[in-house]
């Protein structure tokens, strides 16, 4: 499932995230790449527990920890301390997929990529190409959103970013390990969720409908119990 979220950050948010990363020093994005996606990658990042990284990632996983859409459709179970990548004057990332097992710096924990996610603080409108085109079985789906916005999407998926022909791109990017590996699995999940939470809202006060609204929280709760893995 490739998912949108909305909003994930305020204006401000964006705005002091912005001046902190245009005074930070950035280097080569090839330190994190594996041996495939290094050839395939041409971008400037910052460097992994660089003080801007670390209080910028925690707002982020703060400001995630708190919204609904994600928690719903990526039951997180580890997420990777955000980095932050940067493309101008024809910069891009060829096609690659993303290592499938992580070492989160300075800790001896691993997670396993079951998500990969793309945070916007630059607006459309300050670059030309830049799009992070992600591809299924049914295509690639070209993603470019409002600064403070996030996509979601399989971290199994191929992917790439288009050059960067004008201006300049600047987004956070991350992994993480979801309760549940399989996407299709938590695909459902977001779905009855989603479904349960319209259901209580458009039919409150409804004796009979609130029934059935518990006996569905219920299925929701038990194929959880079935599928999570901690
Ligand atoms: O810049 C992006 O949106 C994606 C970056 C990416 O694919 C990666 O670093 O593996
Ligand atoms: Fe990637």
């Amino acid at each position: 499932m490739l998912l949108t979220i909305p909003d994930v950050l305020t204006a401000e948010q964006v705005a002091h995230a912005r001046q902190a990363l245009d005074q930070a020093d950035w280097g080569d994005g090839r330190v994190t790449a594996g041996y495939q996606s290094a050839k395939a990658k041409d971008n400037m990042q910052i460097p992994e527990g660089h003080p801007v990284a670390r209080e910028l990632g925690d707002m982020i996983l703060q400001a995630l920890g708190k919204n609904p859409l994600f928690m719903s459709a990526a039951l997180p179970l580890r997420v990777f301390p955000p980095l932050f990548n940067r493309y101008a004057g024809g910069q891009s990332f060829g096609t690659h997929v993303d290592n499938a097992i992580r070492q989160i710096p300075g800790t001896p924990h691993r997670i396993r990529t079951d998500l990969s996610a793309t945070l916007f603080f630059t607006g459309p409108e300050e670059y030309d190409g830049g799009e992070l085109v992600v591809e299924d079985t049914y295509g690639g789906k070209s993603v470019k959103l409002p600064a403070g916005h996030m996509v979601l999407y399989p971290a199994t998926s191929l992917h790439h970013v288009k050059p960067v022909t004008r201006g300049a791109r600047v987004c956070s990017f991350f992994w993480l390990q979801s309760m549940i590996r399989d996407d299709g699995q938590r695909s459902l999940m977001f779905d009855l969720d989603v479904a349960i939470q319209r259901l209580s809202r458009d039919l409150a006060g409804n004796e009979t409908a609130e029934k059935s609204t518990v006996q569905l929280t219920g299925v929701y709760h038990n194929l959880l119990r079935q599928w999570a893995e901690m």
